[in-house]
């Protein structure tokens, strides 16, 4: 009854190849397509399941909610829509578009790639409030696990999928009130002292708090282990990510997806992401009669 491999083989064998096609000629004339996609198919994920509840338009939406302001990628959808809808009319949701979408995008970074199952339902509901239980940049470990644990994503999973820092950006207004004042004494001191300087000058107190800064420091482009070097040096932007390294509970799935295989205890970290990917983009999917096949991305039948 879940989703499955191949599941559009037999009534829309071009699907992931037209969905490919556009994040990668979206992707070059804007690199930054890549971290919003995957981004956004988290948050659709963690909000009434993967079924692309996020892309409805409308006042109150899930768009609409803080979280959500800054997310990017809509267009590239809404063109993988037009051209699905121009091959197979009726078939394809847009909640399967979003994930293989940001399977690509991993792709089109130089990750790894996995196979995404499919046979999503496109959702009739999107609401602004139910926003709530998406993870904030302040969240403790233990509310981050709390928050994957309520998906069944585990602490691996929650480390791995994290790992998406590896690409994109944040705007200062996320993270600048690490930089000062963060306790009586000063900045956070989880914050490498040679590397606060450096964060200092792009992001001052009285700056653009929209201005946009690496995730992962010195790489945001590509998609690989370097987050979780930074994240061991003290270099994490967010206060969550580098919480990473300093909770116990983390800081071992830090190290082993840090290195390429360290012994028994080695994960690969491209491995495991696709793993817990497909984990995540199975979170309350609806299938078979349930939802429906919306025949615009941003908008209920
Ligand atoms: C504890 C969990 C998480 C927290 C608190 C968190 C928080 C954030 C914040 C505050 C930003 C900056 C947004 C902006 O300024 O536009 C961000 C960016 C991003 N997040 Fe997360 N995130 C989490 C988990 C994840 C997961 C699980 C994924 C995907 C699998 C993900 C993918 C991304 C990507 C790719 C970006 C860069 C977006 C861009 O460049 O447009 N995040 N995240
Ligand atoms: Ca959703
Ligand atoms: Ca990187």
């Amino acid at each position: 009854q879940g989703t499955s491999v191949g599941f559009y083989k037999r009534t829309c064998p071009q699907v992931e190849s037209i969905v490919s096609k556009t994040v990668q000629s979206h992707f070059s004339s804007d690199p930054s397509i890549a971290p919003g996609l995957l981004r956004m198919h988290f948050h659709d994920c963690f909000v009434q399941g993967c079924d692309a509840s996020i892309l409805i338009d409308g006042r109150n939406t899930e768009k609409t909610a803080g979280p959500n302001l800054l997310l990017r990628g809509y267009d590239v959808i809404d063109d993988a829509k037009k051209q699905l809808e121009a091959a197979c009319p009726g078939v394809v949701s847009c909640a399967d578009i979003l994930a293989l979408a940001a399977r690509d995008s991993v792709v089109a970074t130089r990750g790894a790639s996995w196979q995404v199952p499919t046979g999503r339902r496109d959702g009739r509901v999107s609401l602004d409030s139910d926003t709530s239980n998406l993870p904030g940049f302040t969240d403790s470990i233990d509310v981050q696990k709390q928050k994957f644990s309520a998906k069944g994503l585990d602490t691996k999973d929650l480390v791995a999928l994290v790992g998406a820092h590896t690409i994109g950006t944040s705007a200062c207004q996320f993270f600048r009130y690490r930089l000062n004042n963060f306790t009586t004494t000063g900045p956070d001191s989880t914050i490498d002292p040679s590397f606060l300087p450096r964060l200092q000058a792009l992001c001052p107190p009285n700056g653009d708090g929209s201005r946009r800064v690496s995730l992962d420091t010195d790489s945001q482009n590509r998609f690989d282990t370097s987050f979780f070097t930074n994240l061991r040096n003290g270099r994490g932007i967010l206060e969550s990510d580098q919480k990473l390294w300093t909770d116990t509970s983390t800081q071992p799935f830090v190290q082993r997806f840090e290195g390429p295989i360290r012994g028994l205890l080695g994960l690969r970290f491209d491995f495991e992401f696709g793993k817990s990917m497909v984990k995540m983009s199975n979170i309350e999917v609806k299938t078979g009669t349930q939802g429906e096949i919306r025949s615009v991305c941003s908008a209920i039948n």
